[in-house]
């Protein structure tokens, strides 16, 4: 019988797990179809993946072919929805060019194709009889895409583009599937027309050949190698493509935003030019969704097996303290156990968003347009870097067993890590949330009013002036007092850095100047949002015993955990005293123990199974040691006892200092 190390921690829980494991899903229908996929995946052997750091590279990628055709064949088999498909992907759990496909390939057709496009690749898309990737960043060039220098000159002889890449550095390099895969590509390029530029497009361009796989003629294409981590990333073929003069038909770029004519004539469709970036909007999104994913994996892993681990603390023989009842551990666990809830929240809202901008657009309504690309920018640098990071704690909260492959943290991690970078550079991205702050701070005294998440700052007279009004730790749980206390912060950091920008004669001078502090109000004003959406979420009814309590602790633990990690930032602008954040930060342990019992079950309520966390530190059943032992004798060092080259390189050494020990 197998045994839950796990029930004690279980049956202290002070809520109803099944009803938060709705919650976290977004809702019962999603519940359903999240936990009948998963079950299915990790019931079915061909999608086993423990053995993913011990391919050689092509073996690895071989293997994700293999699977992602078979994933591809079950779908079809089953008939499964796009909702189903899209879990079944997921719960695969191994990064592939169907991801590229579906995540960046299509939606470039959806958002930036007229209908007449859409009508035409979208169904050999859906149907996979072309397979699609998104090239957009080059060798010397990824976060200035006005910086690409592939070339697409409009021949008015032929009625055709000649795509081509004019430098080394214009190679495309990056694109995932790209590299082994793709038969086609949305390409960006610079439009030239009558020898005149247009700025970068869209164009759908055929990379290889649907009968033999070949390269088109003009085209040099491959794999751009070896990248960060075992297994990780690495199944995914990156990859770089240089074109030679090639020839596509006219209505191959993606014409939503500008048409070019037969003759050759550029036409503005009434659509902003930044559409053309439309694709990474979606994505970002989607980014900020995943983040959750990924933080929640990792924190159950380490919570777990801080429930499980014991070191110290015995008194008369008896057993040592888990190491989860350490404040220190808590301290650094919690706040990333609230993280993970927070931004299941506010993916949720930027689904909302992202739902609403879409509606808006097609209706030409654009106004929200800047806002939203603020929001996914920030949201998407925000959500990942704090995930990232979290993962690495994790890892460090898991001991040394956290560094072992088998605690599925290192493979995370360096799958992970990417986001940071992918989709654009967080820093690069903060730095467009700043632009769209200072531009808001500076239109307050138009009279233009400020809507949406910058809402607050219609009110930054009250805002500059408000006192906080913590007189104990308990005040520290009202949501008034945190949103005052945030608002304030991102009201004051926003003005004092456009004081500062208006001491220079030239704005982008001092953007330059005073960039790392326009980081900082960005990152205020991202945290401001994620505070916010908890808060709000928490306004409504949400049923299941318990359930709210946990989640108004976890929201606290949160906003005060930032709090007290940024306390400069709150101290310095005068939004707190020096008293009211030490009662912060008692508030803060003592959320730390209504969270402790209910810590293994917060986690439970993710509902992974033991396939998609791949970890022996997170099973479910706790049973740790003896799982870890076992694992350790199936490592092919130890298929023999004597290693493969002991006796040719190490023996003779031995040997020699016999030898000499002799003479
Ligand atoms: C399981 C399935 C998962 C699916 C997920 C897929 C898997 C993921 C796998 C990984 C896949 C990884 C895949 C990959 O990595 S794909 C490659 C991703 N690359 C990047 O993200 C590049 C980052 N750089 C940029 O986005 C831009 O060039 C930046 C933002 C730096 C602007 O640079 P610059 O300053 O030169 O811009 P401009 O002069 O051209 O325009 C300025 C104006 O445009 C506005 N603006 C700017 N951007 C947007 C926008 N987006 N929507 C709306 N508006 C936008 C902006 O506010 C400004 O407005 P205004 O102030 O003038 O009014
Ligand atoms: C795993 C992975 C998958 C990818 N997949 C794709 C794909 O499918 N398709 C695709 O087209 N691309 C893809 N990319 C490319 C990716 O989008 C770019 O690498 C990313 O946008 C960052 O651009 P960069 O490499 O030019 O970084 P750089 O801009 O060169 O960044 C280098 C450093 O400079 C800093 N920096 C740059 N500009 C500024 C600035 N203005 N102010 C201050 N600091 C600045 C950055 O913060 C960073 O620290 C992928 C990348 C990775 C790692």
């Amino acid at each position: 019988m197998e045994v839950d190390h796990l029930a004690d921690e279980r049956s202290k829980a002070q809520f109803d797990v099944e009803e938060m494991k709705i919650v976290w899903a977004g809702s019962r229908h999603a519940f359903q179809v999240s936990d009948r996929i998963a079950r299915l995946v990790a019931s079915d052997p061909a999608f086993q993946k423990d053995h993913r750091a011990r391919l050689g590279r092509k073996e690895l990628f071989k293997n994700t072919l293999r699977k992602a055709a078979y994933a591809w064949k079950r779908i079809n088999e089953l008939r499964l929805t796009e909702e189903e498909a899209s879990r079944l992907r997921f719960f695969v759990d191994e990064p592939a060019f169907t991801d590229l496909h579906w995540g960046m390939f299509v939606p470039a057709i959806k958002g930036q194709g007229t209908e007449e496009q859409q009508q035409k690749w979208l169904p050999l898309a859906h149907k996979m009889q072309i397979i699609g990737c998104y090239a957009q960043t080059e060798l010397g060039h990824g976060s200035n895409v006005q910086g690409l220098e592939t070339t697409a000159t409009f021949d008015p002889q032929t009625d055709e583009f000649i795509i081509h890449s004019p430098t080394l550095t214009s190679s495309k390099w990056w694109p995932g599937g790209l590299g082994k895969v793709a038969t086609h590509g949305v390409i960006y390029a610079r439009l030239l027309t009558n020898g005149q530029e247009h700025g970068v497009h869209g164009f759908i361009v055929q990379i290889r050949s649907l009968d033999d796989h070949l390269p088109l003629p003009g085209i040099t294409v491959g794999d751009i190698g070896i990248k960060f981590g075992s297994g990780a990333y690495n199944t995914m073929d990156n990859g770089v493509l240089r074109f030679d003069q090639v020839r596509i038909p006219r209505n191959q770029m993606l014409m939503r935003v500008s048409q070019v004519t037969r003759e050759g004539k550029v036409v503005q469709s009434d659509v902003p030019r930044q559409l053309v970036y439309g694709t990474m909007v979606f994505v970002r999104k989607t980014i900020v969704g995943d983040a959750s994913n990924a933080l929640s994996r990792a924190v159950c892993i380490a919570t777990r097996y801080s429930a499980v681990r014991r070191q110290f603390g015995s008194q008369k023989g008896g057993l040592e303290t888990q190491v989860i009842d350490y404040k220190t551990q808590q301290n650094r666990l919690f706040p990333l156990l609230a993280s993970a809830y927070a931004f299941r929240v506010v993916g949720e809202w930027m689904e909302w968003l992202y739902t609403d901008v879409t509606q808006r657009l097609k209706a030409n309504d654009f106004s929200t347009l800047p806002e939203v690309h603020a929001c996914t920018a920030g949201l998407k640098s925000l959500t990942t870097s704090a995930t990232a990071d979290g993962i690495e704690e994790c890892r460090k909260l898991c001991g040394g067993h956290g560094y072992l492959h088998s605690s599925g943290l290192p493979e995370l991690f360096a799958v992970y890590v990417p986001a940071c970078t992918y989709e654009g550079d967080n820093i690069v991205l903060l730095l467009q949330v700043a632009r769209f702050l200072m531009k808001t701070v500076s239109q307050l005294g138009s009279g233009k009013k400020a809507v949406g998440t910058t809402a607050y700052m219609g009110r930054v007279e009250q805002l500059m002036q408000c006192r906080c009004d913590v007189q104990n730790a308990e005040d520290w749980l009202k949501p008034s007092i945190v949103m005052e206390a945030f608002e304030a912060r991102a009201t004051r950091m926003s003005v004092a850095c456009a004081r500062n920008l208006s001491k220079f004669g030239n704005q982008e001078e001092g953007f330059l100047e005073l960039s790392a502090d326009l980081v900082e109000v960005a990152v205020a004003h991202c945290q401001l949002i994620v505070v916010s959406k908890f808060i709000e979420k928490l306004q409504q009814d949400i049923p299941g015993k318990g359930v709210k309590n946990q989640l108004e602790n976890l929201c606290s633990v949160y906003a005060l955990n930032i709090l007290h990690k940024h306390l400069g930032d709150f101290l310095s602008t005068g939004c707190i005293t020096p008293m009211q954040a030490s009662l912060a930060n008692d508030q803060l342990r003592s959320l730390y123990s209504q969270v402790r019992p209910n810590a293994v079950a917060l986690v439970d309520a993710f509902n992974y199974t033991d396939h998609f966390l791949s970890s022996i530190l997170g099973r479910y059943d706790g049973n740790v040691y003896p799982k870890l032992y076992e694992d350790a004798w199936k490592d092919p060092l130890n298929d023999s006892i004597v290693p493969d080259g002991f006796h040719e390189y190490v023996q003779p050494i031995l040997k020699q200092q016999l030898r000499n020990a002799k003479l």
